[in-house]
């Protein structure tokens, strides 16, 4: 294909969601197909359906467009998607390296937010040439002109000839692909250098095996090659190069410059790491891409089946989701009081909630997640150090000498009016501001937090708090030490795994009575007393009592109605299922499952 560079620009949207990304987007495509709505719909959509229908994910949302610009020059336009949320802020910044600007897109009526920030400087970082674009100007709360000033004040951007549009009625969206070509740069790069590509994103395609997607930077890529990724080391023939657009279509070769994807028999996703370089073998690049570094998990949980027999399926469906997510880890578990499960790995959060809604909506499970933990690192009097993911692999006291805990540094913008509540949970976090300025009429709050006390609920919190209206960013920061504990719970002098917690010693108190109470309530009357514990390293901090009572669910059943009886008593069997026994207590999962909600109260 190898197209004058003059003639290509390499663009990404960054924008906070709900913006308008993608239906900007999918304008630009409609535009440069020269299709009508009705065609687009039913050409890009009807694709992707098909494709969803063969189970093929659509990950790469990156298209290449012609575009017949104003000048009479026809222009390759690669427009390349980047996920919007922080959890995966490594791979943003992939994106965006294979680009050389990007459109800034602001909703002309609820101007910056978190997110906004966030990529804009990702974008930043990586040189790009930024053209600001306001959209959803047809609405009647549209505020152009103050967020123009919004742009320059917050991210010192020249937003004098930031663009007016509205992506959903079309308006000014011609404009925008002019200002593609006339303010972005064109990449740069040697047909005649040894090959050198960045792997942008990568995906499993059952027919196809892995498929990757690539910016070449130097040289050509070609069917026929053999290629070697300078990473993993691993040597692949290429069997299948091509462009999107959107529908996947062969191309001869991919020069400098160009956005495509690439087909070479990788089996493994493992093989075909984000951010990685790839080269040809005969001719190597002399050094790879610079920052190559596989994202790694930060956020780890327990996911259970609540029904034991699903445990097969469960691990076929996580087999199947890291087919496509490399990024994401799982390795079997056992828990005394779950049973058999996995212990997962994700980048933040939002990659847990996306992976853990995947998985009971999609495989259509019934899962039982543990409380989120994040990765500790725990120092050994022996001068060694662990990695836990678990906290009830915590050593004993007695052999740590210090715990480190990873930090975060959160952006939050919000009204004015819920500034008050927005200080308080960050302090009751033991959050240290940072900043404290306005964007308009809303502050924007910066702190350093531990990321475990944002792990539980702190999004939960600060939308309840400001009802919705604030938006949130985060980055990691590093490791710092703490006065961390395990807090342990007991049932009857058995300790409970599933709800094993690291905390800081500051709130261990405070967590330990909330968890014996709510089990208190949570745990069916026994035939004897049970006792509920939460203790420190052997020490004791709080104590409920569970009175006992006759546990024969038949008594009710006054006597002659045997159908009745025998209902009941088969009733009380299914319970069992899922019921855990600990030491002599049996307690229903329902009870870790509120228990392990509860700091969501
Ligand atoms: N009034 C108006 N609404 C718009 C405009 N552009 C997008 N929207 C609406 O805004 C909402 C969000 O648009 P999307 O394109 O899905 O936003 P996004 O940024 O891609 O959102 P995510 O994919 O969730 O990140 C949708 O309901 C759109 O119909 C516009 O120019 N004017």
């Amino acid at each position: 294909m190898t197209t004058d560079l003059r003639n290509i620009r390499n663009f990404a949207i960054v924008a906070h969601i709900d913006h308008g990304k993608s239906t900007l987007a999918d304008r630009l495509i409609q535009i440069c197909g020269g299709l009508t709505e009705r065609e687009m719909k039913e050409q890009v959509l009807d694709s992707m359906e098909l494709e969803r229908e063969r189970g093929i994910t659509i990950k790469a949302q990156t298209v290449r467009l012609t575009y017949q610009a104003q000048d009479g020059e026809t222009y390759i336009l690669n427009m390349i998607d980047t996920p919007g949320h922080v959890d995966f802020s490594y791979e943003v910044s992939r994106s965006l390296k294979a680009c050389e600007g990007s459109l800034l897109l602001v909703d002309a009526s609820q101007g910056v937010e978190a997110q906004t920030l966030a990529n804009v400087y990702l974008a930043l970082d990586h040189d790009h040439e930024i053209v600001p674009v306001l959209n959803k100007v047809d609405l009647p709360a549209a505020e152009p002109d103050r967020i123009k000033e919004q742009i320059e004040e917050v991210i010192g951007l020249d937003a004098t000839d930031a663009l007016e549009i509205s992506a959903k009625t079309g308006r000014g969206v011609s404009d925008v692909l002019e200002a593609i070509v006339q303010r972005l740069p064109p990449p740069k790069g040697d047909i005649k250098a040894p090959l050198k590509a960045l792997l942008v994103d990568s995906w499993y395609d059952p027919y196809l095996g892995v498929v990757t997607l690539v910016r070449v930077m130097e040289g050509t890529l070609k069917s026929g090659m053999k290629v070697r990724m300078l990473g993993t080391r691993a040597l692949h023939d290429v069997t299948q190069v091509g462009v999107f657009r959107p529908g996947k279509t062969k191309a001869d070769a991919l020069g400098p410059g160009e956005i495509g994807y690439v087909i070479s028999g990788i089996k493994d996703i493992a093989d075909a790491k984000v951010g990685d370089t790839i080269t040809e073998e005969k001719r190597p690049c002399e050094a790879p891409l610079e920052g190559f570094q596989p994202s790694v998990p930060v956020v780890f949980c327990g996911l259970f089946p609540s029904d034991t027999s699903q445990y097969e399926e469960l691990r076929d469906s996580l087999g199947k989701l890291a087919l496509n997510d490399s990024s994401f880890l799982f390795e079997p578990e056992v828990s005394p009081a779950l049973g058999f499960g996995f212990r997962c790995g994700f980048l933040g959060l939002l990659h847990l909630e996306i992976v853990q809604e995947r998985l009971e909506r999609e495989f259509g499970l019934d899962l039982i997640t543990t409380a989120p933990s994040v990765v500790y690192h725990v120092y050994t009097k022996n001068g060694g150090m662990k990695e836990l993911h678990n906290p009830t692999d915590m050593p004993e006291p007695t052999q740590i000498d210090h715990i480190e805990e990873p930090w975060i540094k959160a952006t939050i913008l919000v009204p004015d009016d819920f500034l008050g509540p927005i200080l308080k949970l960050c302090e009751e976090r033991r959050g240290e501001q940072i900043d404290l300025t306005y964007v308009g009429d809303r502050a924007m709050v910066i702190y350093r937090l531990p990321l475990n006390e944002v792990v539980f609920d702190f999004y939960d919190r600060l939308k309840s708090v400001t009802r919705g209206y604030a938006s949130f960013d985060y980055q990691l920061e590093g490791y710092r030490e703490g006065d961390l504990v395990k807090l342990t719970i007991m049932v009857n002098g058995e300790p409970v795994d599933a709800l094993a917690l690291v905390v800081h010693r500051s709130q261990a108190e405070v967590r330990g009575r909330a968890l014996c109470a709510k089990l208190k309530e949570l745990i069916p009357r026994q035939l004897f007393k049970v006792a509920v514990q939460a203790s420190i390293g052997g020490k004791v901090i709080a104590r409920e009592t569970v009175s006992a009572m006759r546990k024969d669910v038949t008594a009710k059943c006054y006597g002659g109605d045997a159908t009745r009886k025998r209902k009941l008593l088969e009733k009380q069997k299914e319970g069992k299922k899922r019921m855990r026994q600990f030491g002599n207590v049996e307690i229903p999962q329902s009870a870790f499952l509120a228990a392990l909600r509860m700091d969501e109260d």
